[in-house]
């Protein structure tokens, strides 16, 4: 049976999708060619027979693993009463066509393996045409997808399973190799795996040894477990980074529960603007402008054309219709129904994006990424729309999918687009804009986030206007410049969303019992929310705590470094999609603010979220 713990699966990829390996040696999730196509292995969601591909020995064995040294290169090591072997899986940067490659290294004796590869293509519904090819490999066909397994070693067929029982010793290794192309395509060329093991090597070394994370006065120097840790999300995100359009999907997966047996099951492999945004603001903090640019452009493309119509999320390359459905023959990860497939979300007007992209844009300028005259046009038109839209109600940062409100959340946000571009103008010269109409705006804004976002009986900004309830959200507001730093009204925000909304410590993100989404109430804590907190703790003083609670979060990893979106702090496991981009980001923003502030330097990232130049 496929795991029914989602920290059991460790990722590999190629920048194009994804795939998931468990502590069992089986791949139990990929989508092929990209990272939105339809699963072929689709058991994590099911059973094997949707599915999966297995590699491991045969009976008991004790199994460690580790991700090689700043790759994404996955080590497994399973060690049995006959001797042990690693099996080294990895995606090679892509070519023309997609390969994953499994190496089987025989480190000490002599140990029985078992090698069984299920192909379900169409989300683990539909069995391909299998055939042998001259060459000996074999070749499975089925609608427009084809995959070719390779390997010097015997396969046959056992119940529309393919199968290879085989021995490896200590100093043998045996080679797997199976490469995606479209069907109506000749048969991909074979490649060599070792060469492949190097290069893919190279390439992610490479990519990290790139990694700075900065400061306002340079350098900032993080102790060693947070620097692997950061460096460990940054490879995730960048894994998550679609590399021919620059596009970031969510996670890599659908559907796993944000509560198990629940119905809160969602589709993360699509590109959200907010998640995108707040993924690149990680990305320059570490130094890397490159997908910065590639975001930018992807973005310039995908909302191309009348502002009235720029959605809040897209497929990878922008694609905007991603109509949700149910897919019905796949019971769900541990029996949460439904799977779903696309995202309704998409539809919806979340006020908030304006912000996170207005202030990615600006930030962008201030880290010296050239300037796009056709990024500037657009930000000066999306601000025209927001002037429009901006005093109604909205589905806010969480989707809800209840009926709209005005979220305080969103009208921060609005606030944050205006300003954020008032200060691109201001700085950088940015003319032909309506300077004092923008100016107007933003202190309408203001008065009216303070009007009725704040509750003074509560004591807190709420979730939205005129209301008691509060909302972890709001944890970002003393990153934004809205207030002073000193103004009470930051502290005791988060003060009361620490006495409200914590769970045995962590963050959820509102009281889901009110119903207000439209959802059944239930979900484990917000990961994101937590990390939130611990910036917003050092932002009121509070670096002990902080570092406390950044502490324990990190501990909350899987042994391989990753995190879902969500965390059962009373099961004591991850839950929702795996592994989420929102987390990972917010991971490596705490991190640089913590260091920051031990170093008692001001990080990179505070500054230039509040929209100023560094000295
Ligand atoms: O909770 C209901 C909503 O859950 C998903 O949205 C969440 O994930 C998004 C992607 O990471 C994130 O941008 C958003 O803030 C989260 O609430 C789901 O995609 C929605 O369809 C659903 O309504």
């Amino acid at each position: 049976m496929p795991s029914d713990r989602i920290e059991d699966y460790g990722l590999i990829g190629d920048c194009e999708t994804g795939a998931l390996v468990g502590r069992d040696g089986s791949i139990d999730w990929l989508c092929w060619p990209r990272f939105d196509s339809p699963a072929c292995f689709a058991a994590l969601l099911g059973t094997e027979e949707n599915g999966r591909w297995k590699i491991a020995p045969i009976g008991d064995a004790v199994v460690s693993r580790r991700y090689r040294p700043r790759t994404l290169i996955l080590e497994t090591r399973f060690e049995t009463a006959a001797g042990s072997v690693l099996l080294i899986d990895f995606m090679p940067p892509r070519g023309t066509d997609s390969d994953i490659v499994r190496l089987v290294v025989g480190e000490s004796g002599r140990v029985a393996m078992r090698m069984e590869l299920v192909l379900r293509y169409d989300y683990g519904r539909v069995m391909p045409w299998v055939h042998r090819l001259e060459d000996g490999s074999l070749r499975a066909i089925g609608g427009p997808d084809m995959t070719v397994l390779r390997t010097p070693i015997e396969t046959h067929g056992e119940d529309m399973h393919t199968v290879s029982d085989f021995e490896v010793a200590a100093g043998e290794t045996v080679p797997f190799v199976l490469a995606y192309c479209a069907s109506h395509r000749p048969v991909p060329e074979p490649i060599d795996p070792f060469a492949a093991l190097a290069d893919t090597e190279a390439f992610w070394t490479e990519w990290t040894a790139r990694y700075e994370p900065a400061a306002l006065d340079g350098k900032i120097d993080l102790p060693e477990p947070w620097h692997q840790a950061a460096r460990r999300s940054l490879i995730t995100l960048k894994a998550m980074t679609y590399a021919p359009t620059g596009g970031i999907v969510a996670a890599v997966t659908t559907s796993l529960p944000e509560w198990l047996g629940s119905t809160r099951n969602w589709d993360y492999r699509y590109c959200w603007l907010r998640d995108s945004a707040l993924t690149l603001f990680a990305l320059m903090n570490a130094g890397y402008y490159d997908e910065a640019r590639a975001w930018r452009d992807w973005l310039l493309r995908a909302i191309a054309g009348s502002p009235e119509q720029m959605q809040i999320m897209y497929g990878i390359a922008g694609e905007r219709r991603l109509l949700e459905w149910e897919v019905d023959w796949l019971p769900g990860f541990a029996d949460s129904k439904p799977v779903r497939v696309g995202n309704a979300a998409a539809d919806q007007t979340q006020l908030d994006v304006y912000g996170e992209i207005m202030s990615l844009l600006h930030q962008a300028r201030l880290g010296g990424l050239p300037e796009s005259p056709e990024a500037w046009s657009i930000q000066v038109s999306m601000l025209e729309r927001l002037d429009d839209i901006w005093r109604e109600p909205d589905y806010g940062i969480w989707e809800v999918r209840g009926p709209p409100r005005h979220f305080t959340l969103s009208k921060l946000m609005v606030w944050l687009a205006f300003d954020r571009c008032i200060k691109s103008a201001e700085i950088f010269g940015l003319d032909h804009v309506p300077l004092e109409k923008w100016r107007a705006i933003r202190s309408e804004v203001k008065g009216d986030v303070l009007a009725r976002g704040w509750n003074a009986e509560v004591g807190a900004f709420t979730q939205s206007y005129d209301d008691t309830a509060l909302d972890a959200s709001l944890l970002l507001l003393p990153m934004l410049g809205f207030l002073d730093d000193d103004d009470p009204r930051v502290r005791l925000t988060v003060e009361a969303i620490e006495a409200d909304l914590l769970v045995d410590g962590l963050v959820q993100r509102y009281h889901t019992s009110t119903g207000h989404d439209g959802l059944p109430p239930g979900e484990g804590t917000f990961l994101a929310c937590s990390f939130w907190l611990v910036e917003a703790l050092v932002l009121i003083g509070r670096l002990a705590d902080a570092e406390a609670l950044f502490e324990r979060l990190l501990a909350l990893r899987n042994d391989l470094g990753l995190l879902a979106e969500e965390y059962d702090p009373i099961g004591g496991r991850q839950l929702g999609n795996f592994p989420q981009a929102f987390s990972h980001v917010a991971l490596v923003n705490a991190a640089h603010r913590l260091a920051a502030a031990r170093a008692g330097s001001g990080d990179r990232s505070e500054e230039l979220q509040k929209g100023e130049v560094p000295a």
